[in-house]
């Protein structure tokens, strides 16, 4: 494979590619649909058990919704620490068939109280699935189609809503012509959805049972303390606001969702106050969908060139902008296309931040993550929907006058929504530049490299080459992926055809590197555990080392100069392994190397399980190695964004392949790249391999 590899987006490799996906997705689709079905069934219940008292009728249906909503909004960062304690797949399938079990009851027992309680326990339920099935679902694929996986997971969500509509229809006219043969369908018209919705749960559990879901993995708990459910709560809270990213991310769902609240609250008043009727509003509602679904399927493909921490910063603050530019603009027809667009960037930034969220969020505490996110946003948006009418009204309707012949008249409502809209663009803007992670970058150029990718070479520094330049080749990979060995084999070949090479490695190219390669990966740091800038400062350090000491020189003497890991390494492990700023750390190695880059990167690409499997021989593992799997995971991400952002320098290999067939693909992309070789074939001095630890 020689492609580079960006984000994958192609949903047909991802369902053939991942049986396990395939299935959890299947049975999601079977989950929503009844989740759909199973509302309208238990609000045609509570309508159907009140009949003829239109008040009683109202308050059923509201405590229907107020039972949906309550749960989550309470109970979601409890219910989502058990469920990081939980076995995922067990969770899941005793949560369908409990739902199975309540949803058959309901028509069974026949009574306004039983729906009730019913619905409580529904949501209770629906507490510890639905984080068991979002920290799932990073476990089941690859990081770079996770935001694909992401992608056809919320169209199984939303998309079964109208579908779950038309069946729910067609199952209530059915009823009516079913009920003479089947006496136990005669109790009420929503009796049949209720059956056939309870149906997709029992489905839904058989599907999952069979998924072969790989174990969590758990942290060490710091200073060993005994995991109890409070601590569980507080350290994904912690956990939360401890990185600048994840607070970034849900402070800016949570205002997202506050701006969706206010266009739910205030909506069909704005729309009135349009001059618009129903119709209007059904335009609105319609308009909504259709920029989401276009946000969420189309968004991440148009904008693939740029980061997922500067697309969600991106649409969030144009969804602020559409937002003000719906209220103001005074007329029905061009505030839908606006409201398509708000929808539009609605729907990318929530894409990309569940997809932030699955990447960047550990395996133990995926689940609590998820359920707080999930509880804090149902409680802004209840919290929003009431306040919104009435900060509506308190505004009034207001007159501007900007000058004697022109004056426009604004409703309260439209009002509210410009304080929504400025008050998301702000937020927009504040998420974009905390999470921000190509400072130095503008984006603009990040914007003109997404749309045309034509503009990358410009953004890079020139590389600094000395007077007589040889070759330089930097292996990149995750540990285990097969550099070493790669290295080895390019340097015999090399060596044959009469070049001079130069194996050296980072860290420990030089005595000094070797020192500090020590300090590096055999530091148990339980007294002084180093801290991530120290870590990539010394990374830096030996690359500096490095550079002066063995690349130049090799370089200079026209040598092809091997390396096993370089600046991507830091990037990779440094920035997206520790999460610290990736501008930063570039930086800082454009500093150490004094901007020399490789001539050519070689991408060894493979999965961390497999890579781990290699490793499994090796005496101990030392200290990056022994980083939990997410973490690794996110550095192969890292390896194939950046391989995947300058296809020319970059070469991506499927190291899982054999050796043979990996050094024959990186020969045949090699052989017209190299300089001519300064000996003559087979007469060259055997490689200059730097000395370093060796691995058994
Ligand atoms: N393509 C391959 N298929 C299967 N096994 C391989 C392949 N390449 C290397 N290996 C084996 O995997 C193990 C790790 O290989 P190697 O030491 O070359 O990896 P590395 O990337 O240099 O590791 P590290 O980053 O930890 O130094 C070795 O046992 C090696 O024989
Ligand atoms: C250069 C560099 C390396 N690392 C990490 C990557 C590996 O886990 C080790 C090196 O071990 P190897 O057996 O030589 O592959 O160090 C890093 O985190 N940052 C870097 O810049």
């Amino acid at each position: 494979m020689t492609a580079a590899a960006a984000p994958d987006h192609d949903v047909r490799a991802l369902l053939r590619d991942h049986p396990d996906f395939r299935r959890m997705w299947l049975s999601l689709m079977l989950s929503s649909f009844g989740d759909w079905l199973g509302m309208l069934a238990k609000l045609g219940t509570a309508a159907g058990l009140t009949v003829g008292d239109a008040t009683q009728t109202s308050v059923a249906v509201s405590t229907v919704f107020i039972l949906q909503l309550a749960p989550a909004a309470l109970l979601g960062p409890l219910a989502g620490a058990l469920a990081d304690r939980l076995d995922r797949r067990l969770t899941m399938v005793v949560g369908d068939l409990l739902r199975f079990a309540l949803f058959i009851s309901i028509p069974i027992a026949g009574s306004l109280t039983w729906l009730f309680v019913a619905t409580l326990l529904i949501e209770l339920v629906t507490l510890f699935w639905g984080p068991a099935k979002d920290a799932t679902v990073p476990n089941l694929v690859p990081a770079r189609k996770l935001e694909v996986a992401n992608q056809i997971s919320l169209v199984a969500t939303y998309g079964s809503a109208p579908v779950a509509g038309l069946a729910f229809i067609l199952l209530t006219l059915l009823t009516g012509v079913l009920d003479n043969l089947l006496p136990f369908l005669r109790g009420g018209q929503s009796d049949l959805a209720m059956y056939v919705n309870a149906v997709t749960f029992l489905v839904a559990a058989a599907v999952i049972w069979r998924l072969d879901i790989p174990p969590r993995e758990v942290r060490p708990r710091e200073g060993g303390l005994a995991p109890t459910l409070g601590r569980d709560i507080v350290e994904g809270w912690r956990f939360v606001g401890g990185s600048p990213l994840l607070r970034g991310l849900v402070f800016g769902m949570l205002v997202a969702f506050a701006a969706g609240g206010v266009v739910l609250g205030l909506g069909r008043a704005f729309v009135t106050s349009l001059g618009a009727g129903d119709p209007g509003y059904g335009v609105v509602v319609m308009a909504v969908f259709a920029g989401v679904a276009l946000g969420v399927w189309q968004g991440p493909r148009w904008l693939s060139g740029l980061s997922r921490r500067r697309t969600f910063g991106l649409a969030l603050s144009l969804a602020g902008v559409s937002l003000v530019l719906v209220a103001v603009v005074g007329n029905i027809v061009v505030a839908s296309l606006f409201v398509v667009a708000l929808g539009l960037c609605t729907g990318l930034a929530y894409v990309s931040a569940y997809t932030l969220l699955g990447l960047e969020v550990d395996d133990d505490v995926r689940g609590r993550t998820f359920a707080f996110v999930g509880s804090s946003t149902r409680v802004v948006i209840i919290a929003v929907m009431l306040v919104a009418p009435w900060v509506a009204n308190a505004l009034g309707e207001r007159t501007i006058a900007p000058s004697e012949h022109w004056s426009v008249t604004y409703a309260g409502s439209a009002l509210a929504m410009v304080v929504a809209g400025v008050i998301t663009g702000v937020a927009g803007v504040v998420s974009f530049r905390q999470m921000d992670d190509r400072r130095g970058t503008s984006l603009r150029s990040d914007l003109v490299r997404a749309f045309t990718r034509r503009g990358e070479a410009a953004e890079d520094p020139a590389p600094v080459r000395p007077p007589a330049s040889g070759f330089f080749l930097a292996f990149e990979g995750g540990d285990g992926s097969g550099k070493t060995t790669q290295a080895t084999l390019l340097a015999d070949w090399l060596t044959q055809r009469g070049h001079e090479v130069v194996v050296t490695r980072e860290p420990g190219g030089t005595a000094t590197g070797r020192e500090l390669r020590e300090v590096l990966l055999s530091h148990r740091g339980d007294a002084s555990p180093l801290s991530p800038r120290a870590e990539a400062l010394l990374f830096a350090a030996d690359r500096a080392q490095h550079v002066a000491e063995v690349v130049q020189p090799g370089l200079r003497r026209g040598a092809v100069v091997l390396t096993d890991r370089y600046v991507d390494s830091s990037l990779a492990y440094q920035g997206a392994g520790r999460d610290l700023p990736a501008s930063e750390v570039e930086t800082l190695s454009t500093w150490a190397t004094q901007g020399l880059l490789p001539d050519l990167t070689v991408v060894l690409d493979v999965d961390p399980v497999t890579a781990a499997q290699r490793r499994a021989g090796r005496a101990a593992e030392d200290r990056m190695e022994a980083e939990s799997r997410a973490f690794h995971a996110r550095v192969r991400e890292q390896f194939l964004l950046l391989a995947g952002r300058d296809p020319r320098r970059y070469l991506v290999l499927d190291a899982t392949t054999s050796p043979e067939t990996v050094h024959a693909k990186l020969r045949e992309h090699l052989e017209p790249l190299l300089p001519a070789a300064t000996g003559v074939p087979g007469t060259a001095p055997e490689p200059v391999t730097v000395p370093g630890p060796v691995r058994s």
